[in-house]
């Protein structure tokens, strides 16, 4: 299986630079060009197989909203940086179909929408005019006491069915951990239970990606309150991730996540 060009052959990595302050880990955050540039060179040297840029937070619970012009410029600035140092693609995390377009005009490679092809109704069409790959995430009303993964296959299903009728075909599907909270149950149980039955999302037949890193609901199990705190708690979710059949990891940690990922791949050969 590939997506965007890259063999999904072994679990691959998604490194994630924010170029949104407003960002929930303040540690993922780069605006300046120097920073910017070699953070990225360092997180493919590292083993990164995709840049993935944020210009806007999308964080559930933090006060988000900027202008759709701060987001372009912000989304274009960061990908016009680091276009001419690598090789990997270049992802654009957006739900907005005009930062998108800029995005690929500037050089992205794949656009990273959690509302997977929902949010903007112009999104499926900007896809499939420029031909460009989409990472598709669980998106939806989520109903109190549903099941988790059920829900979550159903909302990607949805989304699956827009990217077919817009012929988009070079897809990843992506269970939106931490997006997802309805009243009952808590978010951090919906995200394990989640993560602990990946494999049902195998059914989907397409790439599977997964962004656990240094989540609310990793805070919440672990009691620590920040997210600079929480790489080893991020570690061991996403080796259960790998072990339930991830093929990309989304990570602000690319160089521990590749350990990781490694040698949970390595043991899942030996299981069933
Ligand atoms: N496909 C996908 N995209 C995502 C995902 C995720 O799990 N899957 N998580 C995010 C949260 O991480 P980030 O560091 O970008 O936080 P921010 O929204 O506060 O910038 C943002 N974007
Ligand atoms: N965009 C997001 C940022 C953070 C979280 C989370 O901490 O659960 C979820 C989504």
């Amino acid at each position: 299986m590939k997506f965007a060009g890259i063999n999904l052959n072994e679990p691959r990595i998604m490194g994630v630079i924010n170029v949104s302050p407003e960002s929930f880990y303040k540690g993922s955050v780069r605006n300046d060009e120097e920073k910017l540039i070699e953070t990225t060179l360092r997180m493919v040297e590292e083993g990164a197989s995709f840049i993935d840029i944020g210009a806007k937070s999308t964080a559930p619970y933090l006060e988000t909203q900027i202008p759709l012009e701060e987001e372009i410029r912000r989304a274009v600035w960061a990908v016009k940086t680091i276009r001419d140092h690598v090789d990997v693609p270049i992802s654009i995390d957006t739900t907005n179909a005009k930062v998108a377009e800029e995005a690929i005009k500037a050089g992205a490679d794949i656009i990273n929408d959690v509302t997977g092809l929902k949010g903007d109704p112009e999104m499926p069409k900007v896809a499939a005019d420029y031909g460009t790959p989409v990472v598709l995430c669980a998106h939806g009303e989520v109903r109190n006491f549903s099941d988790p993964v059920r829900t979550v296959m159903d909302f990607l299903q949805e989304s699956l069915e827009i990217a077919e009728k817009h012929g988009i075909e070079d897809v990843a599907v992506d269970p939106a951990i931490g997006f997802l909270r309805p009243e009952w149950p808590p978010w951090y149980v919906w995200d394990s239970n989640v993560i602990a039955n990946l494999n049902l999302l195998k059914s989907l037949g397409r790439p599977i990606l997964v962004g656990v890193s240094r989540k609310s609901f990793i805070g919440a199990i672990t009691g620590r309150q920040s997210p600079s705190e929480r790489l080893a708690g991020s570690l061991s979710a996403t080796a259960i991730a790998v072990l339930k059949g991830a093929d990309i990891v989304r990570t602000h940690d690319v160089k521990e996540t590749l350990d990781t990922i490694k040698v949970a791949s390595f043991m899942g050969k030996f299981s069933p």
